[in-house]
């Protein structure tokens, strides 16, 4: 039977995934940039506690998508170099998954900011 791990061991190997992954790939870094920039936003914004939690729902959505992304475009990469439509598939699918909920991300940060910055611009 396989000796359990400790919780340090299984946060550390945790840790060393993300950052590997931010390290290597660019679309990471890039949501992660944008991550920041909406999280500052609303706190300028003064956005209510409800509004920044459902930001930081779809942040962690997208961020661990991401994730789960680069997981799976390296174990695809493992099992096969050459050119496979299954591994094709499953590629494009991950980064589909990466897809949707960027969009649906920019459409609900679109609804939360909408009315403060019209706000904040003097328009209401
Ligand atoms: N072994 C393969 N067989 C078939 N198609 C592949 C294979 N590897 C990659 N592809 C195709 O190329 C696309 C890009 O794959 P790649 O591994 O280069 O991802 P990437 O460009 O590094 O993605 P990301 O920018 O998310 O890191 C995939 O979505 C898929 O359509």
């Amino acid at each position: 039977m396989k000796p359990k791990r400790k919780w340090g061991a299984v946060f550390k190997h945790a840790l060393e995934g993300v950052f590997a992954s931010f390290k290597t790939q660019r679309n990471l870094r890039v949501h992660g940039a944008a991550a920041v920039l909406v999280t500052a936003a609303a706190l300028f914004f003064r956005l209510p506690p409800r509004d920044i939690a459902l930001l930081m729902l779809v942040i962690a959505l997208v961020i661990s998508l991401e994730l789960v992304n680069t997981a799976i475009e390296a174990t695809v990469d493992l099992v096969t170099p050459e050119w496979h439509k299954l591994a094709k598939m499953a590629k494009d699918a991950a980064a589909g998954a990466v897809l949707v909920a960027a969009v649906f991300a920019v459409i609900i940060g679109l609804l939360l900011f909408y009315e403060p910055v019209l706000h904040w611009l003097g328009f209401t």
